[in-house]
């Protein structure tokens, strides 16, 4: 966290505040995320472009992030999740904005952002969704955040590891919630954190499970404990994307 914050202060020197504000405002609107990921009689993804992982290490070299996008939309993704953060993810915003002109589908910067510089360079550079996690922000940070990424268009994709953690995302008013099964501090995982804690969203909210979705089976638990929407990476990045999203969403009603 602190080094992605230190990354952007590093970048911000060369483009100040007051330029990546106009390059966010310049930007074609923001793609309609809660429209493409609203409940359905059918489980959505969201698939990651994700090279590497503290818990994982090196996973694939994703030479070309674009071509790994289009084959997410073949596959039948509702939406794209572009890791940006580059010292343990290996990824960059270059990653995002070759995407975001790949696909028709809306895309998300998803990293560890704290400051109002990240939200409007996420907008800059093409970003339609932008990742808040509750823990990592005190809830005055996560509400202005919130409310610039709302202002510049964008949706918010708040996410929460904990009951506490819901009823801030609740107070927000967020419209897109994403429990992680991950554990950012130890790593550990936990598939049915997602279930333990599915009656804490607000009745409004689009429901997404987040992390160690590696069988059809995953996504089938995390689709019987309600969600609507389940993110995936490591999966899709170590096997044939097109074919492991068809047999995700094909098993999963
Ligand atoms: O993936 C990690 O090791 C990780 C460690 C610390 C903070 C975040 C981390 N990952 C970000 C994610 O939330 C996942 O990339 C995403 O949910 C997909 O997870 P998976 O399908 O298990 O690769």
């Amino acid at each position: 966290m602190a080094g992605a914050v230190e990354d952007a202060e590093r970048r911000a020197e060369a483009r100040p505040l007051a330029t990546v504000e106009r390059d966010a405002l310049a930007q074609t609107p923001a793609r309609d995320a809660l429209a493409m990921l609203a409940p359905a009689d059918r489980v959505k993804i969201i698939a990651e472009v994700k090279r590497a992982s503290p818990s994982r290490g090196d996973l694939a070299t994703i030479p070309d992030p674009a071509r790994q996008a289009r084959l997410y939309e073949e596959g039948g993704a509702s939406a794209i999740s572009v890791l940006t953060e580059g010292r343990k993810f290996k990824g960059s915003l270059a990653d995002l904005e070759a995407v975001r002109a790949a696909v028709s589908l809306p895309v998300l910067r998803k990293d560890f952002l704290a400051t109002p510089y990240q939200v409007l360079e996420a907008r800059a550079s093409g970003a339609d969704l932008v990742l808040l996690i509750v823990a990592a922000l005190d809830q005055k940070t996560l509400a202005e955040l919130y409310a610039l990424t709302t202002e510049l268009g964008m949706t918010a994709l708040v996410e929460t590891h904990s009951a506490d953690e819901l009823d801030r995302a609740a107070d927000l008013g967020a419209k897109l919630i994403g429990v992680n099964a991950r554990n950012l501090s130890t790593f550990e995982l936990d598939r049915d954190l997602f279930g333990s804690l599915v009656e804490k969203f607000p009745a409004d909210a689009i429901k997404i499970a987040e992390s160690a979705v590696l069988t059809p089976s995953d996504v089938a638990h995390y689709r019987s404990a309600g969600a609507d929407v389940v993110l995936v990476g490591e999966a899709l990045v170590t096997g044939d994307p097109v074919a492991t999203l068809r047999a995700f969403l094909q098993e999963t009603p």
